[in-house]
């Protein structure tokens, strides 16, 4: 069995090449940065390094590299043969992806089971985004090829911190994982990894994730970057920080209760595992990678505005996710694109060039009618100033 995985980065070595490996597949990663490439194809095997209570080493063989960049026509002679293609790019990037796939479909043989496609990214149905995408590329032929595929949107869950220089291609990660895949697309026939659970209604799965391990991950990286932290660990170490985060993922539980009938118990122990895990004091993981892309997670269904906006529509407590979103307003690291963007089009606000309501529009994609809008705006206003 063979799995074609695009992103070879932390999560794809550390956690979607792990459970593919475990399953009995063959990774072909596929990557645009060539000395990665060629790191893994020059080696036979990574470790994997979990660390952390319960931690184990983990010995990943069974793997090979492509340069997509490079060699896009191997690529697609891959997808057309593989059994699964995943993906761990980052959701800006699944544009790119989707032409590779496309290529790949175009080769397959229509005899050959469909192809299993899973994205792997932090973000509410990003596998419906890659075949959007997918289609739109297609055009016309989109009739002829959407047989030789089934698209299943999954939620990912491990922390894994960017990798120190000179660590070469293995990973350190945390000991915990979770990965939830939609089971209905695939009916009797399912991808084989032992590791992940096949859940029917997937939505739950994945608002539960992104709305308290990423909403509380972000949170505690604005609040500790603003109060001088570089670590998540030391952010939550922070008596305020801590405070800050307890009470936007106390809001975004609410919401989770309220729309999805989880336990009031259940998410508390929920919450409280998650805050374990960023306290991990043998994780790495860094404020600036944590909060990395702050326009991508203020935008429209993303991680903050997306629970703030249905707490707002459900009149229920939202000040301190709002508080979050002015320290992501604020967050300044000058080497992060999107930072640097969100700084010019801050001071614009603050020149009178752009007024407040612009850029929440422009921001968080909400209309000016939403009963989260001027609270947004007022934040933003006092972030400009
Ligand atoms: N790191 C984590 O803790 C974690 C956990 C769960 C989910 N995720 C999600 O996984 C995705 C990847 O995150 P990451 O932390 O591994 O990032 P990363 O930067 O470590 O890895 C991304 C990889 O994608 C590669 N890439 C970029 N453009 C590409 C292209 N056009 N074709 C092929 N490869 C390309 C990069 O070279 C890099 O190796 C994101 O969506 C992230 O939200 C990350
Ligand atoms: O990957 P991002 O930028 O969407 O979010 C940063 C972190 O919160 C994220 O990578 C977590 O470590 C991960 O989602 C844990 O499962």
């Amino acid at each position: 069995m063979k799995a074609v995985h695009f992103g070879a980065g932390n999560i794809g070595r550390g956690f979607v090449g792990v459970l593919l490996h475990e399953g009995g597949y063959e990774v072909v990663f596929s990557d645009v940065a060539a000395p990665l490439v060629e790191a893994l194809n020059s080696a036979d095997s990574y470790t994997v390094r979990e660390v952390g209570e319960g931690g184990e080493d983990r010995t990943i063989t069974g793997f090979r590299a492509l340069n997509s960049a490079e060699n896009p026509e191997a690529v697609a002679q891959e997808v057309a043969e593989a059994q699964v293609v995943t993906t761990a790019v980052g959701p800006t990037v699944l544009k790119f992806i989707a032409q590779h796939i496309m290529d790949g479909l175009r080769l397959r043989s229509a005899d050959l089971q469909p192809l299993q496609i899973m994205a792997c990214e932090n973000a509410v149905g990003a596998t419906d985004t890659l075949r959007s995408e997918m289609e739109r590329i297609a055009g016309a032929q989109w009739s002829e090829l959407r047989s030789k595929a089934v698209f299943a949107n999954t939620a990912v869950d491990r922390i894994v911190p960017g990798q120190p220089a000179g660590t070469g291609i293995d990973v350190t990660v945390e000991p915990f994982y979770e990965w939830a895949i939609e089971s209905v697309p695939f009916g009797e026939s399912r991808p084989h990894i032992p590791g992940a659970h096949f859940v029917k209604d997937l939505g739950p799965y994945i608002e539960r994730k992104l709305f308290t391990v990423n909403t509380g991950h972000a949170t505690a990286a604005y609040l500790g970057s603003a109060a001088g932290h570089t670590t998540i660990a030391a952010a939550l170490g922070d008596q305020q920080v801590a405070a800050g985060v307890q009470a936007a993922l106390e809001e975004t539980s609410a919401l989770l209760v309220a729309k999805h009938g989880l336990s009031v118990l259940e998410m508390a122990d929920y919450r409280e595992t998650i805050l374990e895990r960023f306290r991990n004091p043998s994780l790495p993981d860094t404020t600036t990678r944590v909060g990395r892309q702050p326009l991508r997670k203020l935008s429209r269904h993303e991680r903050f505005i997306g629970p703030a906006s249905q707490a707002a529509e459900r009149g229920l407590e939202v000040a301190g996710l709002l508080t979050a979103i002015g320290a992501a307003l604020r967050f300044d690291v000058p080497e992060d694109e999107e930072s640097a963007q969100l700084k010019r089009r801050l001071s614009e606000v603050a020149s009178g060039s752009l007024t407040a309501a612009d850029f929440t529009a422009q921001v968080t994609g909400l209309d000016e009618e939403h009963p989260l809008f001027p609270r947004v705006c007022s934040t933003v206003v006092s972030s400009a100033g």
